[in-house]
């Protein structure tokens, strides 16, 4: 089954690749500002879907129907989204913008648990040449339609793994350090427990691949499942 891991990613890109599976990559570009009052567990799930929808539309955008490979007739998209949580399952911690936020979200993490939550996507897309009608109407519909894109959406389903992280007592230094060293800058919640960042970690209850930014044992299973859809839709 052909995969595209839609994440700009690195750290997505390298747990992948652990699971020995052939992936191709894409980034895709969203508003991730969230809306008012949306809970955490919302907007990570609606963050997947907007990054499975651009990737879809970038897709289409940028594929022909006489240029698409022939044997290729249904994709896998993986879209994933990485958040902090505090203990009050409210208060989002984001990537930090600036050494001030930084220092602001880690003095509420220190010496007690947050939990990481990542939002993961699997959507199947099909060559729209090889969708299956589901009845004459469609059938019909599918032939006479005008500009069909090649690329259209059959099922998708989204998963939301939690991981429970507790953190050290943090001093100023550690944290001036910290933001020092660059690595904050572009993770949730401003560290990265695959790095520098597990120095502050004491223990964690939940997966550790999660935490990094793709719970893998649960996407191979979402990967998987969709690749079984795939056979009972695509002719
Ligand atoms: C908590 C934590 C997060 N992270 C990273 C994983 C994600 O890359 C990032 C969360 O930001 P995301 O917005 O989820 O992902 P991204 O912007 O890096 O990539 P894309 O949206 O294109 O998929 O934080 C770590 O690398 N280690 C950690 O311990």
């Amino acid at each position: 089954m052909d995969i595209i891991l839609a994440s700009g990613s690195p750290r997505r890109r390298e747990l992948l690749s652990r699971a020995q599976l052939d992936f191709t990559v894409m980034s895709v570009d969203i508003d991730e500002t969230p809306h008012a009052n949306e809970s955490p567990k919302d907007y990570i799930e609606r963050m997947v879907a907007t990054k499975a929808d651009a990737a879809v539309q970038q897709l289409n955008a940028t594929s022909r129907e006489e240029d698409a490979d022939k044997d290729v007739e249904s994709r896998l998209v993986l879209t994933a989204d990485t958040i902090g949580v505090l203990a009050d399952g409210k208060t989002v911690l984001v990537k930090p913008t600036s050494r001030e936020q930084a220092y602001e979200m880690w003095q509420q993490m220190s010496d007690t648990a947050h939990e990481v939550w990542t939002a993961v996507q699997v959507t199947l897309i099909a060559r729209s040449a090889h969708l299956v009608p589901c009845d004459n109407a469609a059938a019909h519909a599918a032939v006479h339609t005008p500009k069909q894109p090649v690329w259209q959406v059959v099922s998708q389903q989204q998963l939301t793994e939690r991981t429970e992280v507790t953190f050290i007592p943090l001093t100023a230094q550690m944290m001036r350090e910290y933001w020092d060293s660059g690595e904050p800058q572009d993770k949730a919640g401003g560290y990265g427990i695959q790095g520098l960042g597990a120095a502050w970690v004491s223990r964690i209850n939940g997966s550790y691949t999660n935490v990094v930014g793709l719970p893998l044992a649960q996407t191979l299973a979402l990967i998987n499942t969709l690749s079984q859809h795939s056979s009972a839709s695509v002719s």
